[in-house]
């Protein structure tokens, strides 16, 4: 691996002594992560089932090293959304920000879902997600992500954060800001993003912060966190942007950060700062965790009053008779929710969303399935958000089982009990992965096409 020369003398005067321990991490290899969707399952029953060894992650309670070999993104589990594959320096800002069941939570550079995923998971179905891309594309991997993690408040949006200023003032307890950076951290992984530097490095990147930052700090409420994080070491696009946002914004603090052995504080003599509190951002160093390069600020903004935000009401749907006859066989409660119906499509919607008239809405809650004439079909997003107690019509397969493989496939299947009729939730050693229509001792197989097992 060859990396830019300017980049090498930078990073020599800024590490001094400690430079050759950051040059010698480029010999070790990197490390791979997942991260149990505990929204779904326990740490604890993951750690019971996994098939894979597994190793804490040691700053994040729900995350775990695995070796490369296993490929747990082609197992069964991963189809019924029981973790997120993800770098284990990448875990650690969801798992910072302070978020509690019932917060308004915006993630405002979320594709492919890697903090959303969790941030959904903290929340614990109460409360509101919007995860927001501003590249349409990355952001239909996210919907997939928030779908298969089994995500019910949320919506998925494709909107520049500017244009959201406008619908969310001052509405978020919580923000999470992702940033587009400059991608040093990701050297070692991802040898590619050399390339990609030497084009745009950080002063590019530097700028878009800016105005991201810009139209973050209107949308969070007086008293709410915010969490920056970045994968590069770049001091311009981490000490370098907050510095601008304290400038800027004197009702924002930084907040102090819990530090886990091997974290390294900020350097605000990096960008000739003489503000002190940069010292309580994050920096994580390859050569000083098992993990890629990353750095995390939080920030607090001043205030507490909650302010009451006027909002059109919504015309609310009357729950069709299609969907109450199918919901007889679930669990949930669904009188007094807010429906809404496009063309034949329905939707479960929190109550909290505001109106998002003229955004570009990728999801609005959760997709609950089609309404046709005189039935409704359920949808594979209401099969990945319930559980198997909820549903009283379940089929079980163990993850060897060759039908399983056959589903995922989208292959019809036989099934055993010739009585068996109707919608059925099949689950892989009792978490949902999709549904099937059984009839005459054969499984129809419904399971989303783009999701299928090739
Ligand atoms: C570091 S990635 C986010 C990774 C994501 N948080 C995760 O954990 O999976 C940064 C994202 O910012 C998006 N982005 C770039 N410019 C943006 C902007 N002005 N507003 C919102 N998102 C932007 C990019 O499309 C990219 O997906």
């Amino acid at each position: 691996m060859k990396l830019p020369q300017s980049y090498l003398d930078r990073m020599n005067t800024l590490l001094g002594e400690e430079f050759e321990d950051y040059l010698d991490s480029f010999s070790k290899p990197s490390y791979a992560g997942l991260r149990v969707n505990t929204l779904k399952i326990t740490k604890e029953d993951f750690e019971k089932i996994s098939p894979f060894a597994l190793e804490p992650v040691p700053w994040i309670q729900n995350g775990f090293y695995y070796n490369k070999k296993e490929q747990p993104g082609k197992h069964p589990f991963y189809y019924g959304g029981l973790y997120y594959i993800q770098e284990p320096s990448a875990m650690t800002p969801a798992s910072l920000l302070p978020v509690e069941p019932g917060d308004k939570v915006l993630d405002l550079c979320a594709a492919p879902g890697g903090k959303s995923t969790e941030l959904a998971a903290k929340l614990q179905g109460q409360g509101v997600l919007i995860s927001n891309d501003i590249s349409s594309s990355r952001a239909k991997a996210l919907l997939k992500n928030i779908e298969v993690f089994g995500v019910t408040n949320g919506a998925v949006l494709s909107e520049s954060p500017e244009r959201l200023c406008k619908v969310f003032p001052e509405y978020f307890d919580k923000i999470l800001i992702d940033a587009p950076c400059s991608g040093e951290g990701m050297f070692r992984k991802d040898p590619a993003i050399i390339k990609s530097w030497e084009k745009q490095g950080p002063e590019f990147f530097h700028k878009i912060q800016l105005s991201i930052l810009d139209a973050a700090v209107k949308m969070l409420k007086p008293g709410g966190t915010m969490l920056y994080s970045t994968c590069t070491f770049s001091p311009l696009e981490n000490e370098g942007s907050i510095e601008y946002l304290l400038k800027n914004y004197p009702d924002f603090q930084v907040e102090e950060i819990p530090f886990r052995d091997g974290f390294d504080k900020g350097r605000p003599e990096w960008i000739l700062s003489e503000r002190k509190e940069l010292e309580k951002t994050v920096r994580l160093w390859p050569h000083k965790i098992k993990g890629e390069g990353h750095f995390i600020a939080m920030v607090r903004k001043d205030g507490g009053q909650d302010v009451s935000v006027k909002r059109e009401v919504i015309r609310k749907e009357k729950c069709p008779k299609q969907l109450e006859d199918f919901f007889t066989h679930v669990t949930w409660n669904m009188r007094d929710r807010h429906y809404e119906i496009f063309g034949e499509k329905v939707y479960l919607v929190p109550d909290a969303i505001p109106d998002l008239k003229g955004m570009r809405i990728l999801r609005k809650g959760l997709y609950l399935g089609e309404l046709k004439k005189d039935r409704f079909e359920p949808g594979q997003s209401l099969a990945m958000a319930l559980k198997k107690e909820e549903y009283d019509q379940c089929i079980n397969f163990s993850w060897t089982d060759i039908n399983l493989t056959k589903y995922l496939k989208g292959e019809t299947i036989e099934i055993e009990d010739e009585s068996l009729a109707g919608w059925q939730l099949l689950l892989v050693e009792g978490y949902p992965v999709g549904w099937g229509k059984a009839s005459k001792g054969r499984l129809k197989n419904k399971y989303l096409p783009g999701w299928r097992l090739f």
